[in-house]
C-alpha cells in the first residue's frame, strides 16, 4: 500500500468490488496522502472508476453492487453497515466526467446543496455561494449573471459550477472521475490550475485516461490494470522509473 510519506487520509484495505457476480477489484489496498492529489490510471475497464466510487460507497444507488473488506477515512470504517451515507458523501464530494449542472440558476446550482446540510441566514448563504465559486476561479466570470440558468454556460464553465457545488459543502476529499475530458484545452487548463489550488484545502483523488494529466497534477499514481493496483508510487517515479513491466509497457504506450 506505498507510499504514504505525508498523513493519510484514506487507507484501503483489502478491497474487493462485486457487480452482481462479477469481481471487478480484487484485493486493493491504497494510502491516500493528505493534501496531495492521487491519480488512477490504466487501461480502458481496468477499474479506475469501480474504485473512486467506493470511496462514498456511490455504488449503493445499485443494488446488486457490494464491496468488502475496508475503507478508512481517518478513523472510521466507512464500508461498516452503520455509515451514514448522507453524512459520508458530505465530507467526500465527487465530480463527474460529463459536467452535470442541475437545471436551475447558477446561484442555485451551489445554494442547493449547502441548503439540504446547513440552516443559514440568506446574507450567509449569499456568502457561502461566493466562496465557492471563487474558490473555483468562476465568481468574475458569473457574478453579474447569477440568476441565469447553470446549462447556459460553456463546458468548462459548467464544469467548474459543479466542482464550486461539490466544495460549497466543505468536504474534505475530493473525488474527480476524467473531469476533463469532455473539455477543450483551454478549459481542461483551468481544470488542472484549479486542481493545483485545490489540495491546498482538499485530499484529491483523480481518474484520468490522460497520462500527461496525471503527470501534471498528481502527486501519487496508481497503475490499475484488470481490476488490480500494479504498481503505486510517487508520481515522477511512476513515469520516469517504473518497478513493473506493465507499468512501462502502458506509460510507453505499447497498450491502453
Ligand atoms: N454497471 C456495471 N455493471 C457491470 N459491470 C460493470 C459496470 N460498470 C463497470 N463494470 C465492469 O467493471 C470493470 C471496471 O470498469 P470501470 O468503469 O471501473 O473501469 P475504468 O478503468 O474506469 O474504465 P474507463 O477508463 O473505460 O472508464 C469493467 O470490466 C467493466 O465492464
Amino acid at each position: 500500500m506505498e507510499p504514504a510519506q505525508n498523513a493519510t487520509k484514506i487507507t484501503i484495505r483489502n478491497l474487493h468490488f462485486y457487480y452482481g457476480k462479477e469481481a471487478a477489484l480484487h484485493d486493493i489496498n491504497l494510502a491516500v496522502a493528505t493534501n496531495m492529489v492521487t491519480a488512477f490510471i490504466g487501461p480502458s475497464g481496468c477499474g479506475k472508476s469501480t474504485l473512486l466510487r467506493t470511496f462514498n460507497r456511490m455504488y449503493e444507488l445499485y443494488p446488486d453492487q457490494r464491496a468488502t473488506g475496508e475503507i478508512w477515512l481517518d478513523d472510521r470504517n466507512v464500508l461498516l453497515p452503520g455509515e451514514d451515507l448522507y453524512r459520508l458523501r458530505s465530507r467526500i464530494g465527487m465530480v463527474f466526467q460529463k459536467p452535470t449542472p442541475f437545471p436551475m440558476s447558477i446561484y442555485e446550482n451551489v445554494a442547493f446543496g449547502i441548503r439540504l446540510y446547513e440552516r443559514l441566514s440568506k446574507a450567509e448563504l449569499d456568502d457561502r455561494v461566493e466562496e465557492a465559486l471563487r474558490q473555483v476561479a468562476l465568481w468574475d466570470e458569473v457574478s453579474a449573471k447569477l440568476a441565469q440558468s447553470g446549462m447556459s454556460l460553456s463546458g468548462g464553465q459548467q464544469q467548474r459550477l459543479c466542482m464550486a457545488r461539490a466544495v460549497a459543502l466543505k468536504p474534505e476529499v475530493l473525488l474527480l472521475d476524467e473531469p476533463a475530458s469532455a473539455l477543450d484545452p483551454i478549459s481542461t487548463l483551468k481544470i488542472e490550475e484549479l486542481i493545483y489550488e485545490l489540495k491546498q484545502n482538499y485530499t484529491i483523488v483523480i481518474v484520468t485516461h490522460n497520462m500527461q494529466q496525471a503527470a501534471r497534477v498528481s502527486d501519487y499514481t496508481a497503475f490499475m490494470y484488470l481490476g488490480r493496483i500494479v504498481e503505486f508510487n510517487d508520481t515522477n517515479a511512476i513515469f520516469t522509473n517504473p518497478t513493473s513491466k506493465q507499468t512501462e509497457d502502458y506509460i510507453t504506450g505499447r497498450y491502453g
